[in-house]
């Protein structure tokens, strides 16, 4: 479904360097790095908003360069803290016609309607638990709130691939949770593959069965979640030791110099 294969990234300094990945229709991957670590640069490579220095990306069996990404990106739904930024023309319209906008991937609704349209968005909204933000104002409604409303806009054209970037970022405790039990609803209904974007690992549900460990711009391990979200590989990661601790299915990680 997308595969990387030597995929570099450079402006000043290198962003991406030789990135190989491969992801499987189905699969869910959580995407973790520090800050920097060209998490951002990698989902804007895969919709094509940013060109590969080098390498090959395919999407959909497609090779960038050689097919307009146009046509496939509208087959991504990406929710992103830059593109919430963008969604000035949205502060007025209410939750539906948000969620609606998602139709044609654009800002801003363009044409009226339809009521199967209306029926979907309204079951996209009650499906996330949000139906009460149906007539409310995007610009009243909580970081949270938003957040939700922009992945039932994403889900709003049924996307192939679902790209959440940082979703939790300024969320309260219980917003988080909130989203999270709605991202952990989607993984497992399987209609679309999830790449989750964090810096946290307490935010990698146990459906992301895959982990992307990106550093410093480089693959420093892909694979099964279980076997890389362990002390020994996230201390080698994080080059300091840390300790990492899996309770009612939700890991916690532990700075080890800070808690001893
Ligand atoms: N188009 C660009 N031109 C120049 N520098 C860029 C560009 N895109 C990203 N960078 C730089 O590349 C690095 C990686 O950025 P990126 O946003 O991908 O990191 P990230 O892993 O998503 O970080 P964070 O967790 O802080 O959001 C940063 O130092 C950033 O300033």
């Amino acid at each position: 479904m997308i595969t990387l294969e030597n995929v570099s990234f450079k402006r000043d300094k290198v962003i991406l360097d030789s990135i190989n990945w491969h992801v499987e229709r189905g699969e869910h991957w959580a995407i973790l790095g520090m800050n920097g670590a060209g998490k951002t640069a990698l989902l804007n490579i895969i919709c094509g908003y940013q060109f590969p220095s080098s390498g090959d990306v395919y999407l959909f069996g497609k090779q960038f360069g050689q097919y307009p990404w146009q046509e496939l990106r509208k087959r991504i739904g990406l929710v992103s803290f830059s593109f919430s930024e963008k969604m000035h023309d949205q502060l007025q319209n209410y939750g539906i016609e948000v969620v609606l906008s998602g139709l044609h991937a654009s800002i801003g609704l363009h044409t009226y309607p339809s009521e199967r349209q209306m029926h979907k968005a309204k079951k996209i909204l009650s499906d996330l638990g949000i139906n009460y933000l149906e007539r409310q104002p995007y610009e009243q409604m909580s970081q949270g709130e938003k957040q939700r409303v922009l992945i039932g806009r994403a889900l709003m054209a049924e996307p192939e691939i679902l790209m959440l970037d940082e979703p939790c970022n300024g969320l309260d405790f219980f917003s988080k949770a909130q989203l999270l039990e709605n991202v952990k609803k989607l993984a497992e209904e399987q209609k679309t593959t999830i790449l989750y974007i964090t810096h946290q690992v307490d935010e990698i549900l146990p459906a992301f069965k895959s982990t992307l460990l990106l550093r410093e711009g480089r693959v420093f391990r892909a694979g099964k979640t279980e076997q890389l979200l362990t002390s020994e590989q996230l201390s080698e990661f994080c080059r300091h030791p840390v300790t990492i601790q899996k309770e009612n299915e939700q890991y916690q990680l532990n700075i080890d110099e800070y808690t001893k």
